[in-house]
C-alpha cells in the first residue's frame, strides 16, 4: 500500500483501477513488460531509432537538394538528437531496469527533453523543443504505439492519474467512467480544480512525481476530501472507507431534504445562496439542489470546448438554455475570463512571460472588440428571457469599467437600430478580485449595480501566489489576514453605498470560512452546485449573532493556519455534522 499527500481539490472518495496517462499528446499508458521480454522491447526500441535515422537521412538529403545546405540542417540537428548517447543510455534504463515498454519509455523521457527546452524561454529552443517532439512522434509511429486517446474509449470504471489535466481535458472526461483523478502537478484556485467540482469529481492534484511508480490497473482510491491517494490499499483501509462512503451518503440524503427551504440563518436572515456553472447543461444540478440562481456563469467554457470561436448564436443558445432553465431566477453572465491556465485559443494572445498579470480576461476583451461585443450582444438578447445580470470579470481601473461599459451601449444602439429583441437595463457588476478594485471601492460603487468578490484571484493577486502551482501553494490561502481585510473593506463599503455584493470565489463553499463570510456583513454567496446543500446546512444552523462574535474573533488573528483551526473548532460546535470524520 503506498499512500501519498495531495492538494484536495474536488470532495469525495472514489475507488477503482489506475488508467494512467502519459502527460500530452500521445496520452501513452504506462505498460510494464515481464523481465523476460526486456531485450526484445530494447531491440525494437533500437530498430525503430534505426528507421527513424534513415528516414531522416532521406529527408536532409532531399530537402538540401531542393532548397540548399542549410534548409538540409534541420534534419542534422535532429540526427544528432537521436543519436545522442545520453538519450539512449536513459532510456536503457528505463527499459532494462524499471521495465517499461519503449513506447512508454521514449514517451516520457522525449517529453520531459522538449518541457525542459521550452522552458528556456528561448524561440530557438523553443523550435529545438518542437524538433524532440517530432522525434518522439516517429519513434511511437515505428514503434506502432496506439495513438488514439484513451480517454475516448473508456468501458470500465477508472481513477485517472495524469501529470496534468487541462481544464478543458477535464470538462471533457466522460463522467459515466471517470470516478475521480490525480494528477502530479496543479495547484488549489486553478481551473481545472474549479472544472472538477462542477463535475462533482473526487479529485487531488499536485501529488508531485509518482506516475512511474503505478503500474496500470492498480487499485486505488482518492480521497478529495484529505488530498491523499491511496494505491494498492490493504483490506481494512478499504473497509474504512467504505464505512465513510455510507455516513457520507446518509449526510447526501439528510441534506437534501433542505432542498426546498430557504437559505435563513436561525434568527431569520436570509442569504441568497446560488451556484457557479461552467456549462449550460450544470443547471439541472443547480435546481436539483435549490439555488436561488447562478451567481456566476463562467462563459469561457464555451471557448474551451470548441476549436471554434463560439458566433453570437452559440452564446445566445447556451445563455437562453440557462435562462430558461432557471425560470426567471437571477442569472449572471460573466463577460469572457480567458487567460493563463484557461487558454485555449491561442489566436488571441502571443505566449506571454507573465500571463496571470497579462492580457486576461476584461483586458482581452478589450482589446478584441468584435469578440466582446458579439457576446455582449448576446447577453442583452437573452435577458429578454429571464433576469438576467452581466458582470465584468478582472477589473482594476475605473477606466476599463467605463470603456466596458461604452461598448455596452454602442450594443445597444446598434441592437435598437436593427429592431432586435433584447433588454438594456439589466444590472451591470464587475468582479472584485484585484487589491487595487478594493483600495478604488468606493468610487467602483458609484458606477456598478452590483459587486462580486473573486476570491479565487484576490488571493492569487494579493498574496503574489500562483493559483495554480503546487510548489506554493501553502501560500495559497483565502483565510489570510491580508484577504480578509480586503473582503471586509469590500464588504463594509458595499452595504454603505446599498451596493450589493457577493462572494463567488471558493471561498463561500467551505463551511467553516462562511461562518467568517457571514460575521464579516456578507448576505450573497455563490457556491459549486455540490457545495449548496452543506452551505445551506450552515446557514439554517446559525445566528448572525454568533458569526459577528466570530468574525470579530478572527479579525484579530495573524495566520491562515489560526483562522482556519478556529473556524474548524467553531464549525465543529455550531454545525458538528459537517467536520469531516
Ligand atoms: C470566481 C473567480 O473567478 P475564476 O473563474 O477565475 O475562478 C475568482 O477569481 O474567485
Amino acid at each position: 500500500m503506498l499512500e501519498l499527500q495531495g492538494i484536495p481539490v474536488s470532495p469525495g472518495v472514489a475507488i477503482g483501477p489506475a488508467l494512467v496517462l502519459d502527460d500530452e499528446g500521445y496520452r501513452i499508458p504506462r505498460c510494464l513488460i515481464p523481465a523476460a521480454d526486456t531485450s526484445a522491447e530494447w531491440g525494437r526500441l533500437l530498430s525503430a531509432f534505426g528507421k527513424v535515422a534513415k528516414q531522416l537521412e532521406v529527408n536532409r538529403k532531399q530537402t538540401a537538394e531542393r532548397l540548399g545546405e542549410e534548409a538540409g540542417r534541420i534534419f542534422s540537428a535532429q540526427q544528432q538528437m537521436l543519436s545522442d548517447p545520453g538519450l539512449l543510455a536513459e532510456l536503457e534504463g528505463r527499459v532494462h531496469e524499471q521495465h517499461q515498454s519503449a513506447a512508454y519509455a521514449v514517451s516520457r523521457v522525449l517529453h520531459r527533453y522538449a518541457e525542459a527546452l521550452g522552458k528556456l524561454n528561448s524561440p530557438f529552443l523553443a523550435e529545438r523543443a518542437e524538433d524532440v517532439l517530432d522525434i518522439e512522434k516517429q519513434l511511437l509511429h515505428r514503434l506502432g504505439a496506439v495513438t488514439s486517446d484513451p480517454l475516448s474509449n473508456l468501458d470500465e470504471p477508472v481513477i485517472l492519474l495524469a501529470r496534468n489535466l487541462t481544464p478543458s481535458e477535464t470538462a471533457n472526461l466522460d463522467r459515466q467512467f471517470v470516478r475521480g483523478f490525480c494528477t502530479e502537478i496543479g495547484g488549489p484556485g486553478g481551473h481545472t480544480a474549479i472544472v472538477a467540482k462542477g463535475l462533482e469529481l473526487p479529485a487531488v492534484v499536485g501529488i508531485g512525481q509518482f506516475l512511474d511508480r503505478i503500474g496500470q490497473g492498480s487499485q486505488v482510491i482518492v480521497d478529495g476530501d484529505r488530498g491523499c491517494m491511496i494505491v494498492d490499499p490493504d483490506q481494512a483501509t478499504i473497509d474504512r472507507y467504505e464505512e465513510r462512503a455510507q455516513i457520507r451518503q446518509k449526510l447526501t440524503l439528510r441534506l437534501a431534504e433542505l432542498r426546498d427551504l430557504p437559505a435563513e440563518t436561525v434568527d431569520g436572515h436570509r442569504v441568497t445562496l446560488s451556484a457557479n456553472i461552467e456549462f449550460p447543461h450544470e443547471v439541472d444540478a443547480c435546481l436539483q439542489r435549490g439555488a436561488d440562481g447562478i451567481g456566476l456563469y463562467r462563459t469561457e467554457f464555451l471557448y474551451l470546448s470548441s476549436d471554434e470561436e463560439p458566433s453570437e448564436e452559440d452564446h445566445y443558445q447556451a445563455y437562453t438554455e440557462v435562462v430558461g432553465a432557471m425560470q426567471g431566477r437571477p442569472v449572471v453572465i460573466r463577460t469572457l475570463d480567458l487567460g493563463a491556465d484557461k487558454m485555449g485559443h491561442t489566436s488571441l494572445t502571443e505566449p506571454e512571460n507573465n500571463p496571470f498579470l497579462g492580457l486576461r480576461s476584461i483586458r482581452l476583451s478589450l482589446k478584441n472588440q468584435d469578440l466582446f461585443r458579439t457576446q455582449i450582444r448576446a447577453v442583452l438578447r437573452a435577458a429578454v428571457h429571464g433576469d438576467v445580470r452581466m458582470m465584468f470579470p478582472l477589473i482594476s481601473t475605473l477606466q476599463e469599467l467605463r470603456t466596458a461599459r461604452m461598448l455596452v451601449n454602442i450594443v445597444i444602439d446598434d441592437l435598437r437600430e436593427e429592431g432586435a429583441e433584447f433588454r438594456s437595463d439589466i444590472p451591470i457588476g464587475m468582479m472584485v478580485e484585484v487589491p487595487a478594485a478594493v483600495i478604488m471601492i468606493d468610487r467602483f460603487a458609484e458606477e456598478v449595480d452590483f459587486f462580486s468578490i473573486g476570491t479565487n484571484d484576490l488571493v492569487q493577486y494579493t498574496l503574489a501566489v500562483d493559483r495554480s502551482n503546487e510548489s506554493v501553494a501553502e501560500l495559497y490561502q483565502s483565510s489570510d489576514p491580508a484577504v480578509l481585510r480586503l473582503i471586509q473593506q469590500t464588504v463594509d463599503v458595499s452595504n454603505k453605498t446599498n451596493t450589493p455584493v457577493g462572494i463567488c470565489g471558493e471561498m463561500s463553499s467551505n463551511p467553516a470560512r462562511v461562518l467568517l463570510l457571514l460575521g464579516l456583513g456578507v448576505r450573497s454567496v455563490s457556491v459549486p452546485p455540490l457545495a449548496i446543500p452543506r452551505i445551506k446546512k450552515v446557514i439554517r444552523s446559525v445566528t448572525i449573532a454568533d458569526c459577528e462574535e466570530i468574525a470579530c474573533r478572527v479579525m484579530q488573528l495573524e495566520s491562515a493556519r489560526e483562522v482556519d483551526l478556529y473556524l474548524l473548532d467553531r464549525l465543529g460546535d455550531l454545525v458538528p455534522e459537517l467536520v469531516v470524520q
